[in-house]
């Protein structure tokens, strides 16, 4: 595979703050951590991942608050890499981790399951999907990448795609189309969720979960309360995946400042529907002085950023590339911190501590058990403008993610 792809050159974005997407066997570099995100162009497989593990934010929170979960100390500096992550010199580490997608055959689903195949650190990718599967497994399993590929088609093979996996992402579930909100979704998806969650409680009740299937709000409550039915719950390991919020902010943060793409960090916290999007534009990195008038642009275009993909697509759906790549990065991020990375930081929305809502996005530190610490510092100093979005959006969270819990409260329950 170094061979294959040594040739190539992304210039992708990495931050500080939150560790970036990287495909394939990429090696990392980073001038530092400290107060700046560093920008680094990216050689893909050409060294081994000891030296390539993304540094993202250790430095970056040295002195801000956060709040460690139970049995975890400070992230210690400089960063340590841990013995399981050396691999002789020159090689790619070996591949290592069970990743299921559930939904594969899917406008998200498919480029999802390519750039995942393309990680070195997956050992076998499980495609789900109820339809149309077979095929994409077939195509997919034809690239000289170590993945092994497997299909699953429809109910009765959903236990053999869940066996030893590590990670199980879940994309299944109908798009909006335009005039929608995430919420009309809630009808139908709701009980895809249940049901694909319940599997994993059956079957792999140690794997961490992210979800992706809308709406994002109501579905990861749902998610939470089918595993505690089936006394599995761990709330460190369940993540709602809301890192396209982010890849959106920075992009659009970018474009509007004429900044380098690479550079730009912006922290994306509260739900994934419309005003529940909150955007932290003060906190964006590098240090970014923007108008009131760019505040409100900005922001209400990242919290549109959906729906401006769903009226460009007329009808053929919603955000299905940006999302792959959003959720590939996730992924790639829960990869690292499973295999003991200690410097992994994402954007995502999870059981909380950070404000009174029982689920909230914010950023997070990963560990090797899931989320081990929430930033908190983000929540400090916040302008009169972020101050008010906040409060604003508490009453619809709060709502969608009583709908979710209710939803499976009120439904029969699960067999044990
Ligand atoms: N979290 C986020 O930021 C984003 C979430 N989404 C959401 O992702 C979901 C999927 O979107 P697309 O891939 O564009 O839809 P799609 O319709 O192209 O694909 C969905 C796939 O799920 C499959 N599916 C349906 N029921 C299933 C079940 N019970 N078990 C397994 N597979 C099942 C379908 O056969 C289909 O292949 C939607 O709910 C969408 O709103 C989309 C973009 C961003
Ligand atoms: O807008 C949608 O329906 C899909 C989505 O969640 C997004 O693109 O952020």
């Amino acid at each position: 595979m170094a061979t294959a792809l040594s040739s190539m050159m992304l210039h992708t974005p990495v931050s500080s703050k939150c560790a970036n997407y990287m495909p394939a066997g990429v090696a990392y570099s980073r001038s530092s951590c400290g107060s700046k995100a560093f920008p680094t162009h990216i050689s893909i497989a050409s060294k081994n991942l000891k030296g390539a593990s993304p540094s993202s934010a250790l430095g970056f929170f040295c002195g801000e608050d956060y709040t460690l979960l139970e049995g975890h100390g400070k992230p210690s500096l400089p960063r340590k890499v841990n013995s399981n992550q050396s691999s002789p010199k020159g090689q790619v580490r070996a591949a290592a981790y069970n990743i299921a997608v559930l939904g594969a055959a899917g406008g998200i689903g498919q480029p999802l399951s390519l750039l995942l195949k393309m990680s070195p650190l997956v050992a076998s990718l499980n495609l789900y999907d109820i339809a149309n599967v077979k095929g994409v497994a077939a195509d997919l399993s034809h690239c000289n990448t170590p993945a092994q590929v497997s299909a699953f088609t429809g109910f009765a093979e959903l236990p053999d795609s869940l066996k030893n996996v590590d990670l199980i992402i879940i994309p299944a579930g109908v798009p909006r189309k335009p005039g929608m909100t995430r919420d009309d979704l809630f009808k139908i998806n709701a009980g895809i969720v249940r049901t694909l969650v319940e599997a994993a409680a059956e079957h792999a009740p140690n794997a961490w979960i992210n979800i992706i299937s809308n709406p994002v709000n109501s579905t990861v409550p749902i998610a939470a309360e089918v595993l505690k039915q089936k006394g599995v719950y761990n709330p460190r390991k369940l993540f709602g995946v809301t890192t396209l919020d982010v890849v959106r902010a920075n992009t659009f943060v970018a474009q509007k400042k004429n900044l380098r793409l690479i550079d730009v960090d912006v922290p994306v916290l509260g739900g994934h529907a419309g005003i529940t999007i909150l955007p932290l534009l003060s906190k964006t990195r590098p240090a970014v002085e923007f108008s009131p008038e760019e505040i409100e642009e900005l922001t209400v275009r990242i919290q549109n950023g959906g729906t401006e993909v769903v009226e460009a697509k007329a009808g053929a759906g919603s955000a299905t590339l940006s999302m792959a790549y959003a959720a590939a990065r996730f992924a790639e991020s829960c990869i690292r911190a499973l295999d003991g990375d200690e410097s992994v930081y994402e954007c995502s929305f999870v059981q909380s501590e950070v404000t009174e809502l029982p689920f909230f996005a914010s950023r997070v530190k990963l560990c090797k058990e899931g989320v081990e610490a929430f930033i908190n510092a983000d929540l400090n100093g916040l302008t009169d403008y972020e101050q008010t979005a906040l409060e604003a959006l508490k009453p619809e969270l709060k709502a969608s993610i009583e709908k979710g819990i209710n939803f499976v409260k009120q439904s029969l329950p699960v067999a044990a």
